[in-house]
């Protein structure tokens, strides 16, 4: 089987980067991105992109007009390809059964449907969103049971591990690229043909092929794990903070076991993003579905954790303003879920902002690449707040000194290199005393903030100044 087009349907944070290098790496073969939203086309066909992430722009120039097309006319990009790509969101359903946890399938079915209804040739379709284990096979039903004359449907599983941030480098250079398929000689011809893509900038052995189930399971079990690390170091950052232990010299002394490894390791005040909740929700849905109660409380756990950390870490910043931020000016410096990123979907900040504001303080929120409209969308969401108490509350700088002055405290929630490196003496001399940080990504030189009169608090780690005005651990 020869792939000429492909189509992928979802023009978002996954569809976007993710067919940007395939075009980049395979000149033979044309790549089509199509979506239902005309802004999110016309922006991809301009030169404001729709998202921020380092190296996107430089990819997607090298290719756009020559076999990289952004499009809404998906009818005819799915009859051209013969491979169309499926990375359309799955958020978390806010309705009927499953509300809460399940995956919300109805972007998945509704492009089945479409492939379905307008193909008039055989095609390889390639599930790329994350789903729960057997939604490749709905898709196949819905494709089989509106079937033309002649026309056949392969379904492949291929999950997408790119973290934000970090996407076009995660795509050039993936740990692995997963394929799961019908285990049939026309399955296998389907994943050779997909396969075939990938080896055109990936080694033969980072290719994996498996069943598509354990390659639903996988992509969801591999988040879950990511998600669960976070959730441990978390948990053990409490125990730092009422010890008098350091969660980073704790991390550092697992982290250097070869069985344990290093990374995702970083004690913070909790995991965000669109994938992390949403994806152990939908293990945990699964898991109660599959009659596994032990299991999806298990899984469960990892996401109380996340919000007790959120909750814990707004607590610690009240109770060291004397139990009251009513009135209180606090700069909040970030609002995107993590650096190198304008995203802000499940972004632990807006919770931090959402329990400060509950209490009344006035919250001055910077962050570099997120748009002002999108702060206030996220804030007057009716499960934050509302817009008159956002209007009362709230102001959005673009100038970090701006937030800072004038502040009782500086709150980092994103860790932005950019933070690092700003003139604390200044913002200091800006701020009411006794002036707080509270470094919620452990990113600041402490040492330095205490040395320039700061109070300074962090996650898993208690600091006091001593008699020599020099950082220790403190004391139980
Ligand atoms: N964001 C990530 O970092 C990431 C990483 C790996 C996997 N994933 C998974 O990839 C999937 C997509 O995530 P995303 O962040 O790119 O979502 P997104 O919301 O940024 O993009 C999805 C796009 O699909 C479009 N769409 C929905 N239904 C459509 C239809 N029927 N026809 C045409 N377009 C349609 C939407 O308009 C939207 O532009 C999700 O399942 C997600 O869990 C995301
Ligand atoms: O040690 C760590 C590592 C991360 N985080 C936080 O965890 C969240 C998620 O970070 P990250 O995983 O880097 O970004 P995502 O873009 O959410 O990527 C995850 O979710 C994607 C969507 O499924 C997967 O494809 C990726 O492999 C997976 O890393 C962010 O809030 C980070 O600040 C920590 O608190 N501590």
């Amino acid at each position: 089987m020869k792939i000429t087009k492909i189509c992928c349907i979802g023009a978002g944070y996954v569809g976007g980067p993710s067919c940007a290098v395939i075009a980049h790496k395979c000149p033979d073969v044309t790549v089509t991105v199509v979506d239902l939203s005309q802004e999110r086309i016309d922006q991809w066909n301009s030169d404001n992109l729709p998202i921020f992430e380092p190296g996107l722009e430089e990819v997607v120039k090298s290719c756009r007009g020559k076999n990289l097309f952004f499009s809404t006319e998906i009818d005819k990009t799915i009859i051209e390809a013969e491979l169309i790509i499926i990375s359309v969101n799955t958020p978390t359903k806010t309705y009927g059964l499953g509300k809460g946890r399940a995956a919300d399938l109805k972007y998945i079915e509704s492009a089945a449907r479409k492939i379905a209804e307008v193909s008039t040739s055989s095609k390889v379709v390639v599930e790329k969103s994350t789903v729960p284990v057997k939604a490749a096979e709905s898709v196949n039903n819905i494709l089989s049971a509106n079937h033309k004359h002649g026309v056949r449907y392969q379904v492949l599983s291929n999950p997408e591990f790119l973290a934000e941030g970090t996407a076009i480098s995660d795509l050039l250079f993936p740990d692995r690229v997963l394929i799961g398929g019908p285990q049939t000689p026309e399955g296998r011809e389907a994943i050779d043909a997909l396969s075939w893509v990938y080896q055109h900038w990936i080694p033969m052995e980072k290719i994996i092929t498996m069943n598509t189930w354990s390659s639903e399971l996988s992509k969801l079990a591999a988040n879950a794990f990511l998600a669960q690390r976070i959730s441990s170091i978390n948990a053990m950052s409490a125990i730092c903070e009422a010890t008098g232990a350091d969660v980073s010299e704790v991390s550092h002394a697992i982290g250097t076991d070869t069985r344990i490894g290093a990374r995702f390791l970083q004690a913070s005040i909790g995991f965000g993003g669109s994938c992390f909740q949403k994806d152990v929700l939908n293990l945990v849905y699964l898991s109660e579905c599959l009659n596994l109660p032990e299991v999806a409380a298990y899984w469960q756990q990892v996401i109380e954790m996340n919000e007790y950390q959120k909750r814990r870490f707004a607590n610690r910043i009240i109770s060291a303003l004397f139990n009251t931020v009513a009135n209180k000016k606090i700069a909040i410096f970030g609002f995107a879920f993590k650096k190198d990123t304008a995203d802000t979907r499940e972004t632990p900040s807006l919770y931090i902002c959402k329990y400060l504001m509950e209490e009344a303080a006035l919250v001055s929120i910077y962050d570099p690449k997120v748009d002002h409209k999108q702060i206030v969308s996220d804030l007057t969401d009716p499960a934050v707040s509302d817009k008159e108490t956002v209007d009362k509350l709230v102001t959005i700088t673009t100038d970090p000194y701006e937030a800072a002055k004038g502040a009782h405290a500086i709150v980092i929630c994103t860790e932005w290199d950019e933070f690092k490196t700003y003139n604390y003496q200044r913002i200091y001399d800006s701020m009411l005393k006794p002036a707080f940080i509270f470094d919620g990504r452990m990113i600041l030189d402490h040492q330095s903030l205490l040395e320039l009169g700061y109070h300074v608090e962090t996650v898993g780690r208690r600091l006091v100044r001593n008699s020599v005005n020099r950082l220790q651990a403190m004391p139980k």
